[in-house]
């Protein structure tokens, strides 16, 4: 399911600007996926040299990578406050919406970036589009999938369900769920998309992230773009 044309030193210039901008005594919220693991791996080495963070982790692979790089963690309901959180994207567009969810982490993702007071979303050039037009990931209470594939099917959508691969059956979410990799085409309004998706009853979480995100850091073959919401 994960594609990318980004390359790795995009990806690593992108995760440790972001990872600069972090503050002292901050609660960092920590995404998933191979972008941000940059970013993580970047806190790990300032934590060795002083840095005071609380890593908030949005997936098993960010708590796991958090742990290995010596990052403190807590978890969403022991932390009041979320500085900053920095998170992948497998797309996005001008005006910084995102679809996420390639990794299957988005909803837990989409709780801990939108607590956040300031999102970050860290990716590389391949990410950047004028419209949003991948699938949506949608999770799914594993009972509700038929009901919700007809849901989908009505808004326009043609659903289909993730599987793993090397095991037979569905890709399982962290919170033992299914997804639906919905394919919209071009989404000319993702905000009533959005809207629509989460109104769907067995929908869990839907990976578009509208208006969440307060600047992007693209990184590039010689340095990272920053785009910040206007
Ligand atoms: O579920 C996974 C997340 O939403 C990731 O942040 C997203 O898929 C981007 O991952 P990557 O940086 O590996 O392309």
């Amino acid at each position: 399911m994960k594609t990318t044309g980004g390359t790795d030193d995009q990806k690593r210039r992108a995760g440790e600007r972001a990872a600069e901008a972090v503050d002292d005594g901050d609660v960092v919220g920590l995404g998933t996926g191979s972008t941000a693991a940059y970013a993580i791996r970047a806190l790990g080495r300032a934590v060795d040299d002083g840095l005071d963070v609380v890593g908030v982790p949005t997936s098993f692979d960010s708590r796991q990578l958090a742990r290995e790089v010596g990052v403190p963690l807590r978890a969403l309901d022991e932390v009041e406050r979320i500085d900053v959180a920095i998170d992948g994207a497998d797309q996005l567009d001008s005006r910084l919406d995102a679809i996420k969810g390639g990794g299957a982490a988005h909803a837990r993702e989409k709780v801990v970036d939108a607590a956040a007071e300031r999102f970050v979303v860290v990716a590389d050039p391949s990410k950047t589009a004028e419209t949003l037009s991948r699938s949506v990931p949608v999770e799914v209470l594993p009972d509700a999938r038929a009901a919700v594939e007809r849901d989908v099917d009505a808004l326009g959508g043609e659903p289909t369900l993730r599987r793993a691969e090397r095991k037979d059956g569905p890709v399982v979410t962290d919170n033992g769920n299914v997804v639906l990799d919905c394919d919209f085409g071009a989404i000319a309004e993702p905000a009533a998309l959005a809207a629509d998706l989460a109104a769907v009853p067995g929908v869990v979480e839907h990976g578009l992230f509208v208006g969440l995100a307060d600047a992007v850091y693209v990184g590039t073959d010689d340095g990272v773009e920053v785009r910040t919401r206007e």
